[in-house]
């Protein structure tokens, strides 16, 4: 599978497709065998954050596929529980060790927002977290650092203040929520932007009917995708890719996650890319309502 890899302002490349690794249920095993089925099919990026209690069992897929000789790359997440600036190495090391791995090739702020383990507001500002980023970056535990779930202003005043520059910022971004303004404002900062839920609506995951979106019904979608010989999601995914964005399906389905990856043997002209602009209806999958009432909520 041949496909594009991103530039990060720190000098790395970043392959522009991830596997997403986010269930709110999964069975023993699945997390593992999920992974170890995306690096076979092709994934060299993968998507895993503390909160997800998951690590060791991603980590398990990626040394089983190292020790075949598939891989040597991964990608993470930092949540946030460990915003206190002398919180973030050891949080990442904590990480590692699940992992089994040495360092990690991108780390990232999940929420501008601080919390601890019981949900409360710490009220710690992420430029404090950030300086335990950048002490991370210094001991080699990761090549690049980043940011989720910021929204321009908050990019704008962490930039300011930054000695080493976040290279990403991950945020929903899907047909239903086309996020025009913050992706050009991320990309005029060389901060890529990187899409989580992308299949939005699509999804199966996402069955509710929000009344006015049509994204799995309507026809103009079904031509797009039988003139390819694509799905829905294919083409949603492929929307993303030609607006340069990249992006983190996540399947634990085996032909899922290899149909996800194939996406980079077609092209959509400007009229369809403009069929896939008309579903937007700024809606978020995930609005992350219960955390609203926190300092540096971003929406
Ligand atoms: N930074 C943040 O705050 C957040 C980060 N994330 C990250 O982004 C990743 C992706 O986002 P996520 O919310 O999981 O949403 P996605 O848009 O990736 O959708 C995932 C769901 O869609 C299903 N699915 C996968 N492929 C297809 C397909 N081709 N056709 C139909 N359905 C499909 C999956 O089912 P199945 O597995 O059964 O195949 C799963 O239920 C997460 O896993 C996580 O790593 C997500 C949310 C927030
Ligand atoms: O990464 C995440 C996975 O999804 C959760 C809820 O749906 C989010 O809150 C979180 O940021």
């Amino acid at each position: 599978m041949v496909f594009n890899n991103i530039k990060l302002s720190s000098g790395y490349s970043m392959p522009i497709i991830g596997l997403g690794t986010y269930a709110r249920k999964a069975d023993p095993g699945q997390f593992r065998q999920g992974v170890e089925w995306g690096i076979d099919a092709g994934y060299r990026h993968i998507d895993t954050a503390s909160i997800y209690g998951n690590e060791q069992e991603v980590g398990e897929g990626i040394k089983n596929k190292i020790k075949e000789g598939t891989v040597t790359r991964e990608q993470l997440f930092l949540w946030n529980d460990c915003h206190a600036e002398s919180d973030v190495v050891p949080s990442l090391k904590e990480s590692l060790a699940k992992l089994q791995l040495d360092y990690v090739d991108l780390y990232l702020v999940h929420w501008p927002f601080s919390i601890n383990a019981n949900g409360e507001d710490t009220g710690i500002d992420y430029l404090e977290t950030w300086r335990g980023m950048e002490e991370a970056v210094r001991l080699g535990l990761t090549k690049s650092i980043g940011v989720s779930n910021f929204n321009e202003a908050q990019i704008e005043r962490l930039i300011n203040a930054a000695k080493i520059k976040p290279v990403v910022n991950q945020i929903e971004i899907n047909p239903t929520l086309t996020q025009y303004k913050l992706v050009d404002f991320c990309k005029k900062l060389s901060v890529v932007p990187v899409a989580y839920t992308p299949l939005g609506l699509i999804s199966d995951a996402r069955p509710e009917f929000i009344g006015k979106d049509t994204i799995k019904t309507d026809s103009k979608l079904a031509d797009i995708a039988q003139k390819y010989g694509k799905t829905r999601a294919q083409v949603a995914l492929r929307y993303l890719v030609q607006r340069d964005i990249a992006i983190i399906p996540k399947s634990f389905t085996k032909s899922r996650i290899e149909e996800n990856l194939d996406i980079f043997n077609f092209e959509l002209t400007q009229d369809e890319m403009a069929i896939m602009d008309s579903y937007n209806l700024n809606h978020r999958c995930v609005p992350a309502q219960k955390f609203s009432g926190l300092s540096n909520f971003p929406f």
